[in-house]
């Protein structure tokens, strides 16, 4: 999706990426303490309700995912085709690369205005401390940031990474249609969809987040909470736990333990959008852990730049107006570039009109 670049050439953000080296930290510097953070680490022991799992080779998925996305906004899925060996691969590639020596890294250092690269996350920008992770973001080829890292060495990265990007392609369109159906959507109400609703225009990216152990999990941040910007997100966390969702009901935090082959489904804002608030984008965090580092893998999924998402008209009913102007993807990248956590607002409609 080259044309995402365009949302954030007007909000370069200048991170200093040369930072910390988590390896060799004893305590958690100044620059990376955060407010005591004592409720998330107690969130396993406590939970009282947990997140859904979904197979969806279940004849009832279409009504599980849509119970799933107004409720939680959140869920596991099983039965995804996805293989083993594929999510294997993809979690060995990203331990390769965060394990270069950092300036080998910094070689392929997103750019101020530029969406794909090594770096801090690019909400990083929002706070005054620093998180406790490393990211990598992947958008259409890898190849160019690949030979940076690997002069000689870079093809077994991108063909993992693109084996993934196609593989992650299809679960998308193929769960898209699910929720659409969810919704009480046929698959021709959704024009980008394309001949024979393949969904083959899209926008993605893929982020390899690395969060290392840290020497005081409590006053760390890996990612700070937000939530997903495009349509779905699709996220493969490796055997440590770190993801928490925040449960409007109960005002809490939940650890979504990571299932053993399973992959965790987020509604992004688009979503949010589109469905005219029906389901919700989740809010969501990764908190780190004092012994075992992380890693996670996001496939953030959407329609293609310029096209405007607007709330579906079957779900605009007197009882519930239409919430939201139409936006296309670009430009509400740039709406929270500038705005972050608080961009919805700015494209909501009066209720009234
Ligand atoms: C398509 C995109 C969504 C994203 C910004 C991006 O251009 C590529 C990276 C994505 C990501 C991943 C980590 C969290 C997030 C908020 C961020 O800073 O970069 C998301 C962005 C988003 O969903 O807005
Ligand atoms: O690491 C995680 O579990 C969350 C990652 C995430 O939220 C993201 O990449 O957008
Ligand atoms: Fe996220």
């Amino acid at each position: 999706m080259p044309s995402l670049s365009e949302a954030f050439r007007a909000h370069p953000v200048h991170l200093h990426h040369s930072h910390l080296d988590f390896g060799s930290a004893k305590e958690v510097p100044d620059t990376h303490a955060w407010p005591p953070l004592d409720e998330h680490l107690s969130g396993d022991k406590f939970d009282v309700e947990s997140v859904p799992v979904i197979d969806l080779g279940d004849p009832n998925v279409v009504t599980h995912i849509g119970h799933a996305c107004e409720t939680w906004g959140v869920f596991h899925i099983t039965n995804h085709g996805i293989s083993k060996q594929l999510l294997s691969d993809v979690e060995s590639q990203g331990r390769h690369l965060f394990s270069l020596p950092t300036q080998q890294k910094l070689k392929a250092a997103r750019q101020p205005d530029g969406v794909a690269g090594y770096g801090l996350v690019r909400i990083s920008s929002f706070f005054s401390k620093l998180m406790w992770s490393e990211g990598f973001t992947i958008v259409g080829s890898p190849l160019e940031h690949a030979r940076q890292l690997w002069p000689c060495d870079y093809i077994q990265f991108c063909n993992v990474m693109e084996e993934y990007e196609k593989e992650m392609k299809k679960l998308s369109g193929r769960l898209m249609l699910l929720i659409l159906e969810s919704l009480g959507l046929k698959k021709e109400d959704v024009e980008w969809a394309g001949p024979a609703a393949k969904f083959e225009d899209t926008c993605a990216a893929i982020q390899l987040n690395w969060y290392p152990a840290c020497p005081d999990p409590t006053r760390a941040m890996g990612l700070a909470e937000h939530t997903d910007s495009p349509l779905i997100t699709i996220l493969h966390q490796s055997s440590t736990s770190g993801l928490q969702v925040f449960r409007e009901r109960g005002h809490r935090w939940i650890t979504v333990p990571p299932l053993s082959g399973s992959l965790v489904v987020n509604v992004g804002d688009l979503l949010h959008i589109l469905s005219n608030a029906r389901f919700h984008s989740v809010l969501h965090r990764a908190v780190v852990n004092r012994t075992r580092q992380r890693l996670s893998v996001a496939y953030l999924w959407g329609p293609p730049a310029h096209i405007e998402i607007s709330p579906s008209p079957q779900l605009v009913t007197p009882d519930r107006p239409r919430l939201y102007r139409a936006v296309s993807l670009s430009e509400y990248l740039s709406i929270k570039a500038k705005h972050f956590n608080n961009a919805l607002p700015f494209i909501r409609r009066n209720p009234l009109v």
